[in-house]
C-alpha cells in the first residue's frame, strides 16, 4: 500500500462538501415561467401548484373482470340472474333489480344497483344463471370514485419535478397545459489549441475535442437547453468575444481547459478582465482546479480540461448549481456499502472518486471492481462505469475485502 504523502495534501484545498455549498451560495433560482403543453413537460419543473379536474377515479369501477351484483342478494343457494354487461368505455345503462347481476370487466362503471364484483374465476355460469361464491365484503373489487382524490384537490406542487409518472398523473388529473419554469440556458465551449473537432484528421501533438461532447451530454440529462459555442482557440480576443456571446444568451456558461497552471492559455486574463471569477483549488481527484464566478448576469463555471476531471466536476459540482437554478430541491445523492474485489491505491490527501463496477456476487453481497486505469485523461474507463467508490481525504490505499461507499451514477451520467 501507498504511505508517501500526496503532493497535493495542502492546508488549502478544500474539501467538495465545502465546496458544494459555498457554490450553492452564490446561485439563484430562475423564477422565470412559461406556459407549456403537457406534450412537452418532461424535465420540466412545475411553477404552479396543480389541483385535479375531476375526481379520481371518476366514477365507482371494477378492479377485476367479472360480475357486479348486489351484496345482500348473494344468500349462499340461490343463482343470480345475467341481465347485461358493463365494459371498459361501453357503461351498463339503468338500474340492476334485485336478484340480477351484470358482466363486468376492469374498469367498467359498476352499474346502479350493484355495490360488489366478485371475479370471474369465483363464478360458475350456466347459461343467464350465475352461481357467486361470496366475497368477503361488500364493496369487494369496487374502486370508488374520489377514492384516490376529490375534484379541486392539488395532486402536485410548484417546484415538482415533471417525471415520467408525474407526465401520467398530470394527463390523469386532466391537465393539458400549465406553468413551467422556463428551461435554463447553458452555454459551453472548450478552449485549447491541441483541440481538433472530429471528422478531420489530427495533426502532431493534436488531439479531438471530446469535453464538448460529454458536457453536451450531461448538459441534456439535466434539461437545459444547451448553446454549443465549439472549441475556441488560445487568443485573447477569440476567448473575450466566446465570453462575451456566452454571457449574452446564457444563463450559465461552462468552459472546459485553462484552469490550471498552465502558462499556454489567456482564458485566466479574459476572465480576470471581464468577470468576477475564483480559480479553487479542490481536495477532490479528479477535479482539482476548478473557476466559477459571474460574467455579467450569467453564472461561470470553468472545468478542468482533463476528460473525466471534467465530468466528475460538471458531477458534483454543477449539476447541484443547475438543480438549484432549475428550482429543484438538493438531493444527497444515494450511496451504499459494498465489498471491494481488488487492492486499490490512493494517497491521502484528496477526495478519490474512482471510476468502478458495482455488482452482486452469487450469495447476493454488493461488490466493486475498478474499471481500470483511473488517470483524469482515461474516459474509457468511465463508460465502463456504473458507479464510484468513494475515497475520503485521510484513506490512502485499501486491500481487497475492504467495504467501501459507492455511488451508484444517476441520470446525469447515464
Ligand atoms: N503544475 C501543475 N500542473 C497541473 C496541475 C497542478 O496542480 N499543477 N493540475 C493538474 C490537474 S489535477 C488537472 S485536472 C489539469 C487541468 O488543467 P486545465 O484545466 O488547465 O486543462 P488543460 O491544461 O487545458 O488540459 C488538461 C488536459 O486535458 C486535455 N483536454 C483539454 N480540453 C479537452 C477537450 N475539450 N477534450 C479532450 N481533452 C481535453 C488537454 O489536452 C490536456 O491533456 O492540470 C494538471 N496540471
Ligand atoms: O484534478 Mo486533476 O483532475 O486530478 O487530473
Amino acid at each position: 500500500m501507498p504511505t508517501q504523502a500526496d503532493p497535493c495534501s495542502k492546508p488549502s484545498l478544500m474539501h467538495p462538501d465545502q465546496a458544494i455549498a459555498a457554490l450553492l451560495e452564490q446561485v439563484k433560482h430562475v423564477t422565470d415561467s412559461e406556459i407549456v403543453a403537457l406534450q412537452h413537460a418532461l424535465g420540466r419543473v412545475l411553477a404552479e401548484d396543480l389541483a385535479s379536474h375531476v375526481d379520481l377515479p371518476p366514477f365507482d369501477n371494477s378492479a377485476m373482470d367479472g360480475y357486479a351484483f348486489n351484496f345482500d342478494d348473494l344468500d349462499g343457494t340461490k343463482p343470480l340472474t345475467l341481465i347485461g354487461e358493463s365494459f371498459a368505455g361501453h357503461p351498463f345503462v339503468g338500474q340492476c333489480p334485485p336478484g340480477s347481476c351484470v358482466r363486468i370487466m376492469t374498469g367498467a362503471p359498476v352499474p346502479a344497483g350493484c355495490d360488489t364484483v366478485q371475479m370471474q374465476e369465483k363464478v360458475t355460469a350456466d347459461g343467464n344463471n350465475i352461481s357467486i361464491e361470496a366475497p368477503k365484503a361488500k364493496g369487494a373489487n369496487v374502486r370508488y370514485r374520489a377514492e384516490e382524490l376529490k375534484k379541486g384537490t392539488t395532486v402536485l406542487k410548484a417546484g415538482t419535478y415533471i417525471g415520467s409518472a408525474e407526465m401520467g398523473v398530470l394527463a390523469t388529473i386532466g391537465a393539458n397545459q400549465f406553468r413551467v419554469y422556463r428551461q435554463l440556458k447553458v452555454a459551453f465551449f472548450s478552449t485549447g489549441d491541441e483541440l481538433r473537432p472530429v471528422g478531420t484528421d489530427l495533426g502532431p501533438g493534436q488531439i479531438y475535442d471530446s469535453n464538448r461532447y460529454s458536457i453536451q451530454g450531461m448538459l441534456m440529462r439535466a434539461n437545459v437547453e444547451s448553446i454549443d459555442l465549439g472549441v475556441i482557440e488560445d487568443n485573447k480576443e477569440a476567448i473575450r468575444q466566446a465570453f462575451k456571446e456566452a454571457a449574452d444568451c446564457a444563463d450559465m456558461v461552462i468552459t472546459s481547459g485553462g484552469v490550471s497552471v498552465g502558462d499556454a492559455d489567456f482564458t485566466k486574463q479574459v476572465l480576470d478582465e471581464e468577470g468576477k471569477i475564483t480559480f479553487w483549488k479542490l481536495a477532490m481527484k479528479p477535479g482539482k482546479p476548478f473557476a466559477f464566478g459571474h460574467l455579467n448576469n450569467a453564472v461561470f463555471c470553468g472545468l478542468p480540461g482533463n476528460p473525466v476531471s471534467s465530468m466528475v466536476t460538471f458531477y458534483k459540482l454543477v449539476w447541484p448549481l443547475l438543480q438549484k437554478m432549475q428550482g429543484l430541491p438538493q438531493a444527497k445523492p444515494l450511496t451504499l456499502s459494498a465489498t471491494l474485489t481488488q487492492d486499490i491505491r490512493k494517497l491521502a490527501g484528496r477526495v478519490e472518486y474512482q471510476r468502478a463496477v458495482l455488482s452482486y456476487n452469487e450469495q447476493g453481497d454488493a461488490q466493486v471492481s475498478l474499471t481500470g486505469g483511473q488517470s483524469s485523461g482515461m474516459l474509457t474507463s468511465m463508460t465502463m462505469a456504473n458507479c464510484f467508490i468513494i475515497l475520503e481525504q485521510d484513506c490512502n490505499g485499501l486491500t481487497a475485502g475492504s467495504q467501501v461507499t459507492v455511488e451508484p451514477f444517476n441520470s446525469v451520467l447515464g
